[in-house]
């Protein structure tokens, strides 16, 4: 579990008093995530996940929660965003930005089948139509200039066989963004982080999307080719499962077909996935942070992944 910040139902009750939530009744610390402290909130108005911002600042927040605010509005299932009485989505608690949103129910399917992979695909596609109008721009914080900045600090960590790799995969994804098909392929805000962990279902039906701190502006591929990597493998093998894969792309694709030159890209899109993964869990790895309770990912999951994609293509968008 990850608190970089304690916090206590005492710490908040003056704070609390600017948000139409009432008398705040209890604060609960949540036991999985690794980039924010983040709590269940109850009040006298309803539930809520409080979130303490640990890494991202005052300038950056308001893109992640306007688009939430953007995405609900236009009916696609993610957290509200709660306004305090100055109408503002984040404010300083302990010195830090932070913000309430709405506790979705249900909880995250982390075997999912076929229908749950559908399911996503769908929402995916509507998650990405819906964003074409957000007025407000952020590059992708962790996509290639992140990648080119953060591998020689992994590097002096790594073996032969794992530094090769990551050598020359980059080379190969630096290569790849220079060409014309990726230049065509069609982008906007995207959720870029769209695992298991931060979907909700109860039962078959998916009740929304979640952890928005990692979107930003980049290909709508490649948050397709980050969700199917998770979604769609076997995780003992890092092996796609032909069967989920055809029903989340097949979902997606009758929301918003795919273009040709999205086919072109889709192989190396893959590994440009499990790359970014693989990086930022051997830079968490090697560059531990302070937290109260932290259990670090294993980065040798997505290097078996993109080992993986390197060798075996995956199923062909359409
Ligand atoms: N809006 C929400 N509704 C319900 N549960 C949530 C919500 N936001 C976060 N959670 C819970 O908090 C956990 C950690 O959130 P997450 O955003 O993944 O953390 P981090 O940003 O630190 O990685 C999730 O696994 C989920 O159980
Ligand atoms: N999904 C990433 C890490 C981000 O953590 P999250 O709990 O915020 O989704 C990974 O698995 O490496």
């Amino acid at each position: 579990m990850a608190v970089f910040t304690a916090l206590h139902l005492d710490d908040i009750g003056q704070w609390i008093t600017q948000f139409p939530l009432g008398k705040p009744l209890a604060l609960k610390g949540i036991a999985s995530g690794i980039e924010n402290s983040n709590f269940f909130l109850s009040t006298e108005r309803g539930e809520y996940v409080l979130t303490i911002f640990e890494n991202l600042s005052f300038e950056q927040l308001p893109f992640y929660l306007q688009l939430m605010r953007h995405l609900a509005d236009r009916g696609v299932l993610v957290p509200a965003p709660i306004a305090n009485a100055d109408g503002e989505l984040v404010t300083a608690l302990q010195g830090k930005p932070a913000a309430i949103v709405s506790k979705l129910d249900g909880s995250s399917q982390m075997a999912p089948q076929a229908v749950h992979c559908a399911a996503v695909g769908a929402m995916l596609a509507k998650m990405h139509l819906a964003a074409q109008d957000f007025p407000l721009q952020q590059p992708n914080l962790r996509g290639l200039d992140w990648w080119n900045t953060t591998t020689p600090l992994v590097l002096p960590h790594l073996d032969d066989a794992k530094a090769h790799l990551l050598r020359a995969e980059i080379h190969f994804q630096d290569a790849f963004a220079a060409c014309d098909t990726y230049k065509a392929i069609p982008r906007g805000p995207v959720h870029a982080d769209l695992f298991r962990n931060n979907v909700m279902f109860d039962g078959e039906q998916l009740t929304g999307f979640f952890d928005f701190y990692f979107a930003g502006c980049d290909t709508w591929l490649f948050d397709v080719a980050v969700t199917v990597n998770d979604w769609c493998v076997d995780l003992a093998t890092g092996v796609l499962d032909t069967v989920r894969v055809r029903a989340l792309l097949d979902a997606y694709q009758a929301v918003r077909p795919f273009t040709h030159e999205e086919q072109t890209a889709w192989q190396p899109m893959l590994r440009a996935a499990a790359l970014r993964f693989w990086l930022s869990r051997l830079y968490d790895y090697y560059q531990p942070r302070e937290a109260e309770m932290l259990t670090p990912h294993d980065p040798s999951h997505f290097e078996r992944i993109l080992r993986e994609r390197i060798a075996t293509p995956a199923p062909e968008l359409f």
